[in-house]
């Protein structure tokens, strides 16, 4: 729900410490609109995302139907490592449903994503993903930290073996090399 300053860049940014695993995570909460006309800007901000939401209303068949635009254009602008999770907003106008929760359900696993129906009135499910959004990013540095860690590790390893081998080897070429 944007304010009008935020309505001419068509970006909302908002931070929140939010606890994961015991842990206090604080993050950054970019909400870029959904108009083709902000789109050349939204864009931009894609690139530096570590996770993203999808969200579709689930009163509107046609927002779901815009979702794989949207996962394609995340698949060209976004990291590679990006997480995401699909959103089905709206879950307190259940006279006005449009869209089924298996519909969401079955898009969220033909993608690999988590999925999660919210309502931002009622409060639904909204900490709940926030949590596992960061979560998943989380998961996903430590991954890459931990790849880093050993291949840092077996490059050390390496790097001793060689000065090893290229070390004088015994008392014999010990002696070869005294100053004395
Ligand atoms: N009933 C209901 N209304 C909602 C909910 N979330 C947002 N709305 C309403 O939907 C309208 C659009 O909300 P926005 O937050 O501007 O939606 P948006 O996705 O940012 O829209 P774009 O700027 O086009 O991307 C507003 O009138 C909100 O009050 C919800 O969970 N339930």
């Amino acid at each position: 729900m944007t304010g009008p300053s935020e309505e001419k860049s068509g970006v909302d940014f908002k931070m929140k410490t939010i606890e994961v695993d015991g842990i206090k995570v604080r993050i950054q909460i970019w909400d870029t609109a959904g108009q083709e006309r902000y789109q050349t800007i939204t864009k931009q901000y894609y690139r530096r995302a570590q996770g993203i939401f999808l969200v579709y209303d689930i009163s509107s068949e046609r927002s779901y139907q815009h979702i794989m635009k949207w996962v394609s254009d995340v698949d060209e602008y976004a990291p590679e490592g990006v997480q995401k999770i699909l959103i089905g907003n709206k879950a307190d106008e259940e006279q006005k449903r449009q869209v089924g929760r298996e519909q969401g359900q079955q898009l969220a696993k033909e993608y690999g994503m988590d999925f999660y129906e919210t309502s931002a009135c009622t409060n639904l499910n909204i900490k709940e993903s926030f949590t596992r959004l960061t979560e998943l990013v989380l998961q996903a540095h430590r991954k890459e930290l931990d790849g880093l860690r050993t291949r840092a590790s077996h490059e050390l390893a390496l790097a001793e073996l060689e000065e090893d081998e290229g070390k004088p080897e015994g008392p014999a070429n010990s002696s070869k090399t005294c100053w004395c």
